[in-house]
């Protein structure tokens, strides 16, 4: 299959890697110093299930290099969401398919508002990997998982070729039977322990260990899920209590990709993540107390490292 891998960092390079591996041909869109050494050296991939060093058909920063493309796997962060949805478009083949893998509930939308709609699948993923250095990925823990669905959950011919991909190349695949629910129950997970996280400082362990804090991640989850019912998403009744279970067995010093970028002065995805909820909660007349006070309190520190002040 010829497939993009839409930015090479942390999730696409792993996934990426991966699906080299599997002997797909596989083209990475990369700028800068990591493209020239995945170019020049390959893309190595450090993983606590094995280390690879692959070397991808293609490495380039332009797309329209890139000729009958079956799949483009979405790797960026979301606010590069919309201008890249822009450079693929006029790569699209009658038949390719677009998967967004970024955290956030709003990622099919936007790519829909951008490209036909038919090109566009639902997807998520599980992961903790990172860019280490130009050309290099380290894996650091979990179970890599792609989540992914047609957004009218109908489990097409295509989804079933792709599901097949994924577990071909080695990764732990789910084709879910109801796709919106999966990446709003990832976005309520997100949200509660990453903007927290940032503001605190402190690692989930940390957090959790503060009972004060964790009830405070426990009102962040319950607006989050007001959000998701007024939007017609079905959350089961368990779904809090699962994630804050899965949020008790992370390793203690675990942080969030959103924290982590926070406190190193980068631009963040807290619009995709607590700002988006607040807008939502105001467009749709449901209180968020708390997230509003999370979004509001890292808002000056976003803006400054994005130059906005
Ligand atoms: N890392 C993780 O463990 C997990 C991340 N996620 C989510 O996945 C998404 C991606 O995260 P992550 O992989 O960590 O992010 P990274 O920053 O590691 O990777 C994104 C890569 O895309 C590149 N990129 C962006 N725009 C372009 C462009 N126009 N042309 C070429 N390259 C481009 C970036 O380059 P540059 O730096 O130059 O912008 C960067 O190398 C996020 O939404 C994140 O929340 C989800 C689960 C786990
Ligand atoms: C918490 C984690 C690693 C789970 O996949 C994640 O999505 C992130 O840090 O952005």
């Amino acid at each position: 299959m010829n497939i993009v891998i839409y930015g090479a960092g942390g999730v696409g390079g792993y996934f990426g890697a991966r699906l080299v591996e599997a002997g797909n041909n596989v083209t990475f869109i990369a700028r800068g110093k990591h493209l020239e050494a995945i170019q020049k050296n390959g893309l190595q991939l450090k993983s606590i299930k094995g280390d690879y060093l692959v070397y991808p058909a293609k490495a380039t920063s332009e797309i329209s290099e890139v000729k009958n493309i079956d799949l483009i796997l979405i790797c960026v962060k979301t606010w590069q969401l919309a201008e890249v949805s822009e450079k693929i478009e006029p790569a699209l083949n009658s038949n390719t398919m677009v998967i967004s893998l970024l955290n956030g509930a709003e990622n099919a939308s936007i790519l829909c508002g951008i490209i036909d709609k038919k090109h566009v699948l639902g997807g998520l993923c599980k992961v903790i990997s990172k860019i280490e250095d130009y050309g290099v990925i380290n894996h650091i823990s979990y179970e890599p998982t792609i989540v992914f669905g047609e957004l009218d959950n109908k489990k097409s011919k295509r989804a079933l070729i792709l599901e097949q991909l994924f577990l071909n190349a080695g990764i732990k695949t789910i084709l879910a039977e109801d796709i919106q629910k999966e990446i709003w129950t990832k976005f309520l997970f997100i949200s509660t322990i990453s903007a927290i996280g940032a503001l605190t400082r402190a690692t989930l362990g940390e957090m959790i260990a503060i009972p004060q804090i964790k009830k405070m991640m426990f009102q962040t989850a319950k607006e989050i899920e007001s959000i998701a019912l007024a939007k017609g998403v079905y959350l089961p009744e368990d779904t809090i209590e699962k994630q804050f279970q899965i949020i008790a067995s992370q390793p203690f010093d675990a942080t969030s990709s959103l924290q982590r970028d926070v406190l190193d002065g980068k631009p963040s995805e807290l619009e995709a993540q607590n700002g988006t909820i607040v807008r939502m909660g105001k467009e749709l007349g449901i209180p968020t107390p708390v997230n509003s006070f999370i979004y509001y309190c890292l808002l000056p520190q976003e803006k400054k490292a994005r130059n906005l002040n």
